[in-house]
């Protein structure tokens, strides 16, 4: 597709940047130093550059990995899209995973580079549009959410398959145990997922403390509500139409599931979104997010071309 870059949105002018998240080995992830002097100069980037005129955002990131590292994209896919209004310029970071590549990637223009792991991202200074490309650079494309109606000893063994088949980020979702049962449950479920994947939990802000290592996942309704974001562990909500998106990202979450894409039998009184409605809430989420609802593994790259980071299930990936 032709791209319309700069394009004209109302009175601004956003200036439409193919940037690229390089992966190497050992997942290692590609960056580069902005030279002091550009915009955000001084600071690391994903490397990329303007999309001209007429160009395609695919061909604007093969020529300017070509320009910038001396290498060739084999192959890329989308992974995020990020508007940014700068307080001098407004940018719309259109940012592409490139899993294969040929060359040896090298600062072409003299610009420090470095491979680093994905959970060492944060510990570096990117221009402040950025934060959303680390965690989605740092999130896999599958999130799995536990079924109800299980046993806790079900849940768990279910659990273990499941990171077993390299499940990495994990929700832990059990509306029918009560409240002690389901803390014990969490305890139990964070030794097993320790060091192998991330456990979401639900439930009062306040157990919180007591899960020091886990990530959480915020009902809609929690979005609505006063909220500490603590030091730590992911923050996720649960969003469902445009307004909750917009609450999401001003509570600063790190990522969202988008819900019902397709009806199902866990929520069979929820309307469906569609995919077409889906799709066009996700180009106004800066977030990175999980497309929900009837959706199995054999969506994902019809999800990722919506603009999701991927997909997000219950059954359909829970292992039998
Ligand atoms: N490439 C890149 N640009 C980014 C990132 N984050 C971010 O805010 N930007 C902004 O996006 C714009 C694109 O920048 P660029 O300087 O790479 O463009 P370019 O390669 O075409 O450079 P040029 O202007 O020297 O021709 C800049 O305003 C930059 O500050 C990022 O991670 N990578
Ligand atoms: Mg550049």
């Amino acid at each position: 597709m032709p791209s319309t870059a700069p394009e004209a949105a109302g009175m601004t002018l956003v200036v439409h940047v193919a940037a690229a998240v390089i992966r190497g080995e050992q997942q290692r992830i590609l960056i580069a130093r902005r030279p002091v002097g550009k915009h955000q100069g001084g600071l690391w980037e994903f490397p990329g550059g303007k999309v001209e005129p007429g160009e395609s955002v695919e061909s604007a990131l093969a020529r300017e990995l070509l320009e910038e590292l001396g290498i060739t994209v084999e192959a890329a896919r989308p992974l995020i899209k990020i508007r940014h209004d700068y307080p001098d310029k407004s940018v719309l970071l259109d940012v592409w995973e490139v899993t294969r590549f040929a060359g040896h990637a090298h600062g072409v223009e003299g610009q420090p580079v470095a491979w680093v792991m994905p959970e060492a991202l944060p510990g570096y200074r990117f221009p402040e549009a950025n934060l959303p490309i680390i965690n989605a650079a740092r999130l896999p494309d599958r999130y799995l959410i536990t079924p109800e109606g299980l046993t806790p000893q079900a849940l768990l063994e279910g659990l273990a398959r499941a990171l077993a088949q390299g499940v990495r980020l994990v929700q832990l979702r059990a509306p029918g145990l009560d409240e002690a049962s389901y803390r014990e449950l969490a305890r139990q479920a964070l030794v097993l997922c320790q060091g192998r994947a991330w456990l979401m939990l639900k439930g009062p802000l306040h157990w919180q403390d007591e899960f020091p290592e886990a990530g959480w996942h915020l009902t809609a309704r929690q979005l609505r509500e006063p909220l500490q974001r603590r030091p730590g562990g992911w923050l996720a909500a649960s969003c469902h139409s445009e307004e909750e998106l917009r609450l999401a990202a001003e509570a600063g979450v790190d990522f969202v599931t988008l819900s019902p894409v397709q009806s199902t039998a866990s929520h069979p009184g929820s309307p469906a979104l569609g995919w077409e409605q889906a799709s066009a809430l996700l180009q106004g989420c800066r977030l990175p997010a999980y497309l929900l609802g009837g959706l199995g593994p054999q969506m994902l790259s019809r999800a990722l071309a919506a603009g999701a980071q991927g997909v997000a299930g219950i059954r359909s990936f829970w292992p039998a």
